[in-house]
């Protein structure tokens, strides 16, 4: 401010020159930036990153890149590392290395990327391997290195845990059957598709996330040409709400039995139509003719199962033979399964074995045992049964949720979508909750 105030007095006819005028300016804003970068980083991230972390970090990838490959053996030397002196051959460090070539680092929502070329004998997991020094030497939360075209690696880096700041974009469809629910640490959307991945389970202790997950993935799949069907046995009290957008809703096991044979019903009937039209799913049917998929979503599953006398025995075999159709020919006939529960082990019966093994869209919220964890994730990803039980209670919402591209996990988190809000979403497309009946027919599915 001295300075300012030192310029504004220079007296008249010693005129400051622009750049010196230009300097100090540039300099005040730069100072001013640097001061609010704490607290713009804290209470609005993404545009921190667009002002201040995304032009430091470019030029920290930039500066630290030579050293970086030398210290971790990335570069390589031009010259052989055998040489012959007096006849003898030596092995030495070459003293010019060549360090990678690496492309300007591009913007991305909330982090950057680069690209490297890879040297001749070099393997992308050499480069994964030097992640860790990456995340230091640039000042950022996580990288990775991705291989998606040969000779090639691209290095993401993400400024910050996307977990922790989750950034809600407005989707209102992202595509037939699909649904973006939240984010993945990689920082794309966390997409649950139904077409990809026919039935999914989620699992999670209460207050982990679950009703969230299920609200967001209803007030997606409202606004489609889909039919929602319900079986709560809370009572209820939580897929009540979206009452008027479902075409059905089951709120006991003594209802969930019909319901579920109902639907088993619709299904032979969609599979007589394909044997006649010579196709194997519905999704190969003409256009006209696909019928509206069902997506069943069924709460605290375990209720289905447990049984206090015998006389219920008949009721859980109801149940757990009609969702076993449904998860191993739903696929097909577009019917769909979205079932969640504190817990669905082994326990349960046979059956509850069965058909958890459907279910192949695994999505595991906090747990608060081992047990559990394995029950969800044991069976697909025993590795991942120790880093779902770290999940800490403070981050409700977040999951190790399957990830298709390549058989692993992936952390993940919900965007908060309220009940409140899905039921909104739900009364204003209950003009689009087609009747059971009209299930049967073949045709006004085609969106
Ligand atoms: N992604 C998220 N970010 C922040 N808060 C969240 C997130 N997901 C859920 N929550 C909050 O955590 C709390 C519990 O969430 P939710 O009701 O979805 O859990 P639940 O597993 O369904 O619990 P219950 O089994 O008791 O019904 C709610 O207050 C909710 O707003």
């Amino acid at each position: 401010m001295r300075t300012v105030a030192w310029l504004a007095a220079a007296p008249a006819g010693h005129g400051v020159p622009l750049g010196l005028w230009l300097l100090v300016v540039g300099a005040l804003v730069v100072g001013g930036l640097a001061s609010a970068s704490p607290w713009l980083r804290r209470a609005h991230p993404h545009a921190w990153w667009a002002l201040a972390g995304f032009p430091v970090a470019v030029a920290r990838v930039l500066w630290t890149w030579r050293r970086l490959a030398e210290v971790q053996n990335l570069s390589v030397a031009k010259r052989s590392q055998l040489a012959v002196v007096n006849q003898v051959v030596v092995r030495g460090r070459a003293l010019k290395l060549v360090k990678p070539k690496l492309s300007l680092p591009r913007w991305r929502l909330g982090g950057l990327e680069v690209v490297v070329r890879l040297h001749p004998g070099q393997v992308p997991e050499q480069y994964a391997a030097a992640a860790e020094a990456m995340v230091h030497a640039w000042r950022v939360f996580a990288v990775r290195a991705i291989s998606e075209k040969r000779g090639f690696v691209v290095l993401r880096a993400q400024a910050w845990d996307p977990l922790a700041v989750p950034f809600v974009p407005q989707v209102r469809s992202a595509g037939r059957l699909s649904a973006v629910v939240g984010i993945l640490e990689t920082g794309v959307w966390w997409r649950v598709n139904l077409r990809e991945t026919p039935h999914v389970l989620a699992v999670g202790a209460t207050r982990s996330g679950k009703s969230t997950l299920i609200a967001a993935l209803v007030a997606q799949l409202a606004r489609q040409k889909v039919a929602l069907v319900g079986i709560d046995l809370k009572g209820a009290m939580e897929l009540g709400l979206f009452e008027r957008r479902l075409t059905a809703l089951a709120s006991s096991r003594a209802e969930a039995g019909p319901l579920l044979d109902r639907l088993v019903e619709i299904m032979t009937g969609r599979m007589a139509r394909c044997r006649a039209e010579g196709v194997r799913s519905v999704w190969e049917l003409p256009r006209l003719l696909q019928p509206v998929p069902i997506v069943v979503f069924v709460d605290e599953v375990a209720e289905l199962f447990l049984m206090a006398s015998s006389a219920e025995k008949n009721e859980v075999a109801q149940c757990s033979t009609a969702l076993l159709r449904i998860g191993q020919l739903g696929a097909a006939l577009g019917v769909h399964l979205v079932v969640a529960g504190q817990r669905f082990g082994s326990d349960l019966g046979p059956g509850a074995t069965a058909i958890r093994s459907q279910l192949a869209g695994r999505i595991a919220f906090r747990v608060l045992d081992k047990g559990t964890a394995e029950m969800v994730l044991g069976d697909t990803a025993p590795d991942a049964v120790d880093a779902v039980q770290a999940i800490s209670a403070d981050m409700p919402g977040t999951a190790l949720v399957s990830d298709t591209s390549t058989g692993g996990f992936l952390r993940a988190r919900t965007h908060v979508v309220t009940v409140e809000q899905a039921r909104k979403v739900a009364e204003e497309y209950a003009h689009l909750a087609p009747g059971l009946d009209e299930l049967w027919a073949a045709g006004g599915g085609a969106a």
